[in-house]
């Protein structure tokens, strides 16, 4: 049972976005020499860039001024050379960018994909989808463009703003003073950009994580949606989202016209200002008319550095916050892991004998304890059923074999060993599960059975799909190849049952697992099913938790869960004489099955 998935964690605090990132660097180290390759070409094709305004200052105060026109070709050869070099270097900068840019933003997605598979079941009933796929899409690629764009581009603009003031006050102190100076009202403007963009960034990146999650939960659940005529509501709520995105990213929008505004001003009031001092400077000779234009030109050169400052603090921003988001991932250790001193097991040798000693078991959220002080054996090859009334923790008992959930205290063994001393891997083709509601992947139907054992043969496959009574794969248009699950074919409730109790089946495993395995099957399959069920039962130490009194059938014992712990425990027959909660219990469930 999973609680309402609308209970995601709150995002932290805004705390160190800028470690956020920085962490990340990791990164960027296969990529080092490539990224010093990038730097150098930006720095080649900058240095090219600018000395062509040197060129016509030479030209203008040299054969224009003299009216010596004879070494003119050579100026003109000199700038075509310049400007080729430049296109170059642009050209193989950009090369070598576009790949490592997207190899780091793959690099970083197989990281988080990994992490997330390695992440416990607690994390995931925690976490809305849709924040983990904004956190995988949108904002790795915030990190990336970053990464690969806009650190490159920052230092790149740094680099030419000095060059360019430093050349400018060797030109004309009072002027290049002047240009110097307007990095400060632009470092403040910056400053400050910085500090609002920040926050609208989150929140736009939050939001458009809520908004994925309500497109994700409405196409998943199209079919209650429509059955329910709940169309209508879902809409209102995706608009209501959609409009809180837009207002958000209307405002982020708005500071950043605020901004990119002042930043064009600044620089063309300077320029005013140099083109009136510039000009007197030329009147009292001061300065030669080559030098002025050669002045006007760089300073020119300075307006793209400046406004692809703002760009890269805003896109600075943006990487910190997605980096902030996705370190949330990161951050979250897997809770259920192999011990140092975990040793894998034998599925061959292991006998299945099940024990619970002690169990005691709270979910993270709820903080009230499901399974108390819990003391229950299951013998190898035995059948045990679990009754017990719904949401008295059936389904949380048998999710703590496979470890699923980790107990809170106590401890459950197989064949004598804490299965948290078994690696997981080997626990897990020690004991294999049949969910209740079977999950099927968008692969073909051999690749979703075979899932838990790549090894299997096809006579094995076959054997499988005879216990769980499966053959109807054979009627399927390619077979076991055709595409079942969301991209493929769409099976009944029932159909997709028994393949999840072939699957299981198939593993051979030494504890078998089975949460209502047969509720989405008609009374005729049912029984045709357990009985080739029966056989595979015999020598399987099997858990089945049970709601109909026909499944109790296949068990040797069952147990009674009532008040987080097992209120009596015998053979069917035992408990129906001794026990009348048990006999109410299952009268109630096949009622509510019957409905
Ligand atoms: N992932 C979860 N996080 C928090 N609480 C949970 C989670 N899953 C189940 N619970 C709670 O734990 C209790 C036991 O749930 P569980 O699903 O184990 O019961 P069950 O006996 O299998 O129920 P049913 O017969 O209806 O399937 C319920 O109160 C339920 O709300």
């Amino acid at each position: 049972m999973i609680p309402d998935s609308t209970d995601k964690p709150e995002p932290p605090a805004r705390r160190h976005a800028l470690s956020s990132l920085w962490r990340l660097r990791s990164y960027l180290r296969p990529y080092r020499y490539r990224m010093l390759a990038m730097l150098l070409l930006a720095g080649a094709s900058t240095a090219a860039s600018l000395l062509v305004p040197r060129m016509i200052q030479s030209v203008i105060d040299g054969p224009i001024a003299g009216g010596d026109l004879t070494g003119l070709w050579l100026f003109g050869l000199a700038v075509g050379v310049l400007g080729i070099a430049e296109g170059v270097t642009i050209w193989l900068r950009r090369y070598i960018q576009a790949r490592v840019a997207l190899s780091l933003e793959a690099d970083m997605r197989t990281d988080l994909y990994a992490h997330m598979q390695r992440l416990h079941a607690g994390f995931h009933d925690r976490w809305q989808t849709g924040q983990l796929l904004a956190r995988a899409t949108s904002d790795l690629g915030s990190m990336r463009r970053f990464l690969a764009w806009g650190l490159i581009f920052g230092l790149m603009s740094i680099v030419t703003y000095v060059a360019v003031v430093v050349q400018l006050l060797f030109m004309h102190l009072w002027l290049g003073l002047v240009v110097a100076a307007s990095a400060v009202p632009l470092f403040i403007v910056a400053r400050n950009f910085a500090r609002n963009f920040i926050k609208a960034s989150r929140n736009v990146q939050d939001q458009q994580g809520e908004v994925a999650a309500i497109a994700e939960q409405a196409a998943q659940g199209i079919r209650v949606i429509k059955a329910f005529g709940r169309s209508p509501h879902m809409q209102a709520k995706f608009d209501a989202e959609a409009g809180t995105l837009r207002d958000l990213s209307i405002g982020k929008l708005n500071i950043s016209a605020r901004s990119w505004s002042l930043f064009t001003v600044i620089p063309n009031a300077t320029l005013a200002v140099v083109l009136v001092g510039g000009a007197a400077a030329v009147a009292s000779e001061t300065l030669t008319l080559g030098a002025l234009v050669a002045f006007v030109t760089l300073q020119l050169m300075l307006i793209w550095p400046i406004e692809a400052l703002g760009w890269i603090i805003a896109n600075g921003n943006e990487a910190m916050t997605a980096a902030d988001r996705v370190k949330d991932v990161f951050d979250t250790e897997p809770a259920i892991t192999d011990r140092p001193s975990a040793v894998p097991v034998d599925r061959a040798k292991s006998k299945g004998l099940v024990r619970f000693e002690k169990v005691t078991f709270t979910y993270e959220e709820t903080g009230t304890p499901v399974l108390k002080d819990v003391d229950l054996e299951v013998r190898p090859g035995e059948t045990l059923a679990i009754a017990g009334a719904t949401g008295s923790g059936k389904t949380t008992l048998v999710s703590l074999i496979p470890r699923l959930y980790d107990v809170s205290s106590g401890r459950i063994t197989i064949d004598g060993v804490d299965i948290r001393d078994i690696t997981l891997a080997s626990l897990r083709t020690v004991v294999s599960t049949a969910f209740e509601d079977p999950t099927l992947f968008s692969m073909s139907v051999r690749e979703n059975l075979t899932l838990g054992r790549s090894d299997a043969t096809d006579a094995d496959i076959e054997e499988a799909l005879s216990v769980a009574q499966a053959d109807f794969v054979h009627e399927l248009p390619f077979g076991l190849d055709t595409r079942v699950g969301e991209q493929g074919l769409s099976l009944s409730g029932g159909q997709r049952q028994r393949l999840a109790l072939a699957r299981a089946v198939l593993v051979r495993p030494a504890v078998l697992v089975l949460d209502d395995p047969l509720s989405a099957l008609d009374v005729h399959t049912e029984e045709l099913v357990e009985r080739a069920l029966a056989s595979v039962l015999t020598g399987t130490t099997a858990l089945l938790v049970v709601h109909r009194p026909s499944t109790v059938a296949l068990a040797d014992r069952v147990a009674l869960l009532a008040d987080g712990g097992i209120a009596a425990i015998g053979t069917h027959s035992e408990l129906l004489e001794s026990t009348p909660a048990y006999a109410a219990v299952l009268s109630a469930e096949s009622e509510e099955v019957n409905a």
